[in-house]
């Protein structure tokens, strides 16, 4: 039986510590650099990033959004990226948020989470904002791939709230909802569920939500967004354990230089280490 993405999670968290790099190919990024805004700087960075860091993170998260913006041979660099991550031996986190009415979700579910599919990633980001169930096709072919999601229920952004913490008729507000459902979804698996939620390190004190969902919490928000590994605890309290933090410009920002991108990698993952063993 294939494993589920919660078991392998776990383990490479365990092994690895917790920390995800996101590879952005920001242009700014391109250009401190020194590489040109073109195929071949974007085949440049990602190949440096993955090659330099693909033996010390859990975790990788392609951004897209930054290869789209070349069209297919941007793709063509995604998927050698994907391929090449998971080669190496990280897990891969597409972060494309996807989100449709639930036949549109299933077609979008194939591009990411079948197993023989050109752009297959160990999961998925998305987005619950046409409603949780039409999210269901990813959730069945996540099961059926030994994949996972993560589910946008607090975002690291400012504009968010809007959203995400209107209330609902029950009293209960929008991102609690989408927590309460991704903790039925991995009611009863060890040691964790495949069914993440995206919850912003950048939020400050989470006490009034049950971040209890027996699965990942993915984390954006440290390094360029402001929030720092020492906040980790205070605002997730004693859900730290799952929590995934993810840096992108923090760490990319380091580059192109090999070495300086594994020191500030190894760097953020120590003050990670550090701050949860304490919490
Ligand atoms: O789903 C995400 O990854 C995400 C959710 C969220 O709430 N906030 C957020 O910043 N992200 C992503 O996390 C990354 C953060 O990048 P840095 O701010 O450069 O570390 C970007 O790829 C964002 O798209």
């Amino acid at each position: 039986m294939t494993e589920t993405f919660g078991t392998r999670l776990r383990r490479a968290m365990d092994e690895r510590g917790p920390l995800c790099v996101g590879i952005d190919p920001h242009a700014s990024l391109l250009a401190d650099w020194g590489l040109d805004d073109d195929i071949a700087g974007l085949e440049r960075f990602s190949r440096t990033v993955v090659e330099a860091l693909a033996d010390q993170v859990a975790v990788f998260k392609p951004q897209s959004a930054f290869f789209e913006r070349f069209g297919s041979r941007g793709i063509a660099v995604l998927e050698k990226t994907v391929e090449e991550a998971r080669a190496a031996g990280a897990l891969v986190v597409m972060d494309a948020k996807r989100g449709d009415i639930g036949s549109t979700m299933a077609a979008y579910a194939e591009t990411f989470l079948r197993k023989d599919a050109p752009l297959f990633s160990d999961a998925l980001t998305v987005s619950p904002y046409l409603g949780y169930g039409s999210l269901k096709p990813a959730v069945e072919l996540a099961r059926e791939s030994g994949a996972g999601l993560f589910v946008l229920a607090l975002t690291s952004n400012p504009e968010g709230g809007e959203v995400q913490h209107a209330v609902r008729g029950d009293g209960r507000n929008v991102g609690a909802t989408m927590l309460a459902h991704l903790a039925a979804e991995n009611a009863g698996e060890k040691p964790m569920g495949s069914f993440g939620a995206v919850v912003g390190a950048t939020l400050g004190d989470l006490s009034s939500y049950d971040l209890d969902i027996n699965g990942p919490l993915l984390a954006p928000g440290i390094g360029a967004q402001g929030a720092t590994p020492a906040d980790l605890p205070a605002v997730f309290g004693a859900a730290v354990r799952n929590v995934v933090p993810n840096v992108s410009r923090g760490v990319l920002r380091h580059g192109p230089d090999v070495v300086a991108l594994r020191d500030a990698s190894a760097r953020f993952a120590e003050e990670i280490r550090t701050a949860v063993a304490a919490a």
